[in-house]
């Protein structure tokens, strides 16, 4: 095929949704991906259930980390207060290049700054580059093999304040087995399940929620 299929939800995008409008943009990508070609975006179901926790969050700092065509970023910035930033990394250019156009059809473009290269390199460089001493929000949702390194690599950045939020996709589908035993079993962090469904399908998946409960000795026997 011609065309990738980020580009195809791209296509959607602009063809459905109404420019400026971030509700239209979200209805625009969920149908495309239920009724034309299923694609990894958080989804609905999830969806809502990020949208309550960032609410619940109203953080002034947040970082995701992969981006694919957007469709998170925009849920996420659609619900932040006038002055906050979303900073999120994704290492594909392809994925970079149609979600800047996806935040772009939303009118989310002066809030989102979309960061192309490997979460790894790019960590320790944020506190730096944004001027920011920690994030109040973090997203998890570009590869399972990643989630676990990349949370150790917060905390030794001292990325993480006491309160802050990290929320995990994908914890049952594909599974992050490691990452969730040792967010689970660590002192510094209290967590909770939400179960859910995989997007677009009745494939069991969750997310996991964990807050940062500063830095504490040990770890739970
Ligand atoms: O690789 C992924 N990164 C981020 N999110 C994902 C996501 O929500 C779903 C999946 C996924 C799940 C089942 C399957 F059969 C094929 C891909 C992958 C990712
Ligand atoms: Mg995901």
């Amino acid at each position: 095929t011609r065309t990738t299929r980020p580009q195809r939800l791209l296509r959607a995008v602009i063809i459905n949704a109404v420019r400026g409008d971030p509700d239209s943009v979200i209805r625009a990508i969920d149908h495309f991906c239920k009724h034309t070609e299923w694609a990894m975006n958080i989804g609905d179901e999830k969806g809502a259930i990020l949208d309550s926790v960032v609410m619940e969050t109203s953080p002034s700092t947040v970082l995701e980390l992969g981006t694919y065509c957007g469709y998170s970023a925009v849920r996420i910035t659609r619900l932040l207060p006038p002055s906050t930033r979303l900073i999120t990394v994704e290492m594909n250019p392809d994925y970079a290049c149609v979600a800047r156009q996806v935040i772009q059809h939303a009118g989310l473009q002066d809030k989102v700054c979309v960061l192309e290269g490997q979460s790894a390199d790019l960590i320790p460089k944020m506190a730096e580059m944004f001027g920011i001493q920690t994030f109040d929000f973090v997203f998890l949702d570009h590869w399972k093999d990643r989630y676990l390194p990349d949370i150790r690599l917060l905390e030794d950045c001292s990325l993480l304040a006491q309160g802050s939020v990290v929320l995990a996709d994908n914890v049952v589908c594909p599974g992050t087995p490691d990452y969730l035993n040792y967010i689970r079993s660590n002192l510094n962090y209290r967590s909770r399940f939400y179960q859910a469904h995989l997007e677009y399908t009745r494939v069991l998946d969750g997310l996991e929620k964990s807050e940062y409960l500063g830095c504490r000795q040990g770890k739970r026997q």
